[in-house]
């Protein structure tokens, strides 16, 4: 991890861009926030797509992830309107299930040491168990437990998804690396006996609500699959996600794609909208995961920001003592501020990238970047870079409240930008500001002397364990 980070800087001191070989293939590196912008939102029609990832996987190909130019237009419009405030703030209550469950699954954990400070526990596996919950539970309307019923044939398939074997990874390496090879041997980054137990899993699911209407007695649910059936019913237009944020530059930076003329079928197939909630479970386990272990860890190594943190979470359910959850979404802004000062030094997406659909002049370098050659954009070094931050390795997260934010918007992309960023941003928010405020009110979290191992596989980073101690308050 460090040595990535360190060659990046290295070779980025002082450039715009630099350019490196991989197999033989052009990929320019680009840190410069203003060529960032160019790439991501203002040249966004030409840099909609990413590398070229064909699996021959039917189910992954029609994911809104892997999708390209019209067709990603037309799923990524269908599904934006799942992720409005009003349908997030009706998914709260099915998330806050999953919380209680995080909480007594700690409780038991302290009931071991008699209710003392506990042992060294792996918090990733706790967070883990808990995204893996809230991501089955909004996506498919399924409430599970992932550590108490880790044989549920739902946790083990999802679980399966996320391998990281040396086979997985050097299948993933080779559709990446090798497109050609992948393509002739049809290799897919997934095991078709998963994919196909979520196909027929979701079939089921979409039969029984389909029943439900036929026969007057509808599901009355809040989960993605009976929102995007809904949508399809209702062939809903795409809402503008810049429309919640006040200052011009968070709108421009996250403002989604609208619906054009040439996009004449709004619909969904059945296969594409269980790609899309499969999706779902791949882009937010793991992620999500990461990320709220990483708070824990970070409040953990710094006791006064835990302690300020855990005052304005009491002061705020004191005044609001019967407070509506959602409302911890906007109020609480040193929270916000940790979130977003963890996802600046552990952002779980270390690097983004696009592929321009035809050759493209980068403005001012002279540099002329070639149809479907990849530009890569190196999130965790532009992170650390102190020309970006000062300070760039303290855990500071101050520099994120709205009297102190110097930064260029786009030299922090933790979300991605431009109206391909991270389409479930709000939901992760949300999952994660519900844990902690949750967390950070019953426990308080002890760092261990075991130092943070970080690893990486396909992009994403993956601690390998969070070990902290914990004690309750209440
Ligand atoms: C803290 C948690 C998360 C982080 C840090 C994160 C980060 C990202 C990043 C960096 C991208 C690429 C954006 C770009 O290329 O500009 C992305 C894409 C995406 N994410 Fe997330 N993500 C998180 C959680 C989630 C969740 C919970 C979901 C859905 C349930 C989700 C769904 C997606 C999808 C569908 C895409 C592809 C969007 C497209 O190609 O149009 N993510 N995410």
């Amino acid at each position: 991890m460090d040595t990535t980070h360190e060659t990046v800087v290295r070779l980025g001191t002082g450039s715009l861009c630099f350019g490196v070989y991989e197999l033989g293939k052009p990929v320019l590196y680009l840190s410069d926030p203003e060529l960032i912008r160019e790439v991501l939102v203002k040249d966004f029609h030409i840099f909609t797509n990413r590398r070229k990832f064909i699996t021959n996987d039917p189910m992954f190909d029609k994911m809104v992830g892997s999708a390209r130019d019209l067709e990603w237009k037309r799923l990524r419009t269908v599904m934006s309107p799942t992720f409005t405030t009003g349908k997030l703030k009706r998914m709260t209550p099915l998330i806050l299930e999953c919380v209680d469950t995080m909480n007594d699954n700690i409780d038991k954990i302290i009931a071991k040491n008699n209710g003392q400070l506990s042992e060294p526990v792996d918090m990733k596996r706790i967070t883990g168990a808990y995204a893996m919950e809230v991501v089955i539970q909004v996506a498919f309307g399924r409430k599970v437990s992932a550590l108490i019923e880790p044989n549920n044939p739902i946790i083990e398939n999802a679980r399966k998804m996320f391998s990281t074997s040396l086979f997985s990874l050097v299948k993933f390496l080779t559709i990446m690396l090798a497109p050609n090879v992948a393509e002739t041997f049809k290799i897919s980054p997934f095991d078709r006996k998963v994919t196909q137990f979520f196909r027929d899993f979701s079939l089921t699911l979409i039969d029984d609500r389909k029943r439900g209407l036929e026969t007057g007695s509808p599901v009355k649910r809040a989960d993605f699959l009976q929102l995007l059936l809904d949508s399809i019913k209702n062939n809903n237009q795409a809402m503008d996600g810049s429309d919640e944020y006040t200052d011009s530059k968070s709108a421009e930076k996250y403002r989604e794609i609208q619906p054009t003329d040439d996009m004449t079928d709004k619909s969904l197939t059945n296969d594409e909208l269980i790609s899309q909630c499969v999706l779902f479970l791949i882009a937010g386990y793991e992620s999500s995961a990461t990320t709220l272990a990483m708070c824990l860890y970070n409040i953990a190594k710094h006791p006064d920001v835990q302690q300020k943190l855990y005052e304005e979470i009491t002061k705020f359910t004191e005044q609001k003592s019967s407070a509506d959850p959602y409302e911890a979404f906007f109020a609480l802004k040193y929270m916000d501020a940790v979130i977003d000062e963890t996802l600046r030094l552990f952002p779980a997406a270390i690097f983004l990238e696009r592929a321009p659909s035809e050759d493209y002049e980068l403005k001012g370098t002279g540099i002329t970047i070639r149809k479907d050659h990849v530009v890569h954009i190196p999130t965790y070094a532009i992170h650390r870079d102190p020309d970006n931050f000062v300070d760039p390795e303290v855990f500071r997260p101050e520099r994120f409240l709205s009297e102190n934010i110097a930064h260029n918007p786009y030299t922090y992309l933790p979300f991605g930008a431009g109206p391909r960023n991270c389409l479930g941003m709000r939901l992760a928010q949300l999952e994660i500001k519900l844990a902690l405020v949750n967390l950070v009110r019953r426990y308080v979290f002890y760092a261990t002397e075991k130092p943070l191992e970080l690893g990486v596989a396909t992009g994403i980073m993956k601690p390998k364990s969070v070990d902290l101690r914990i004690s309750k308050r209440f």
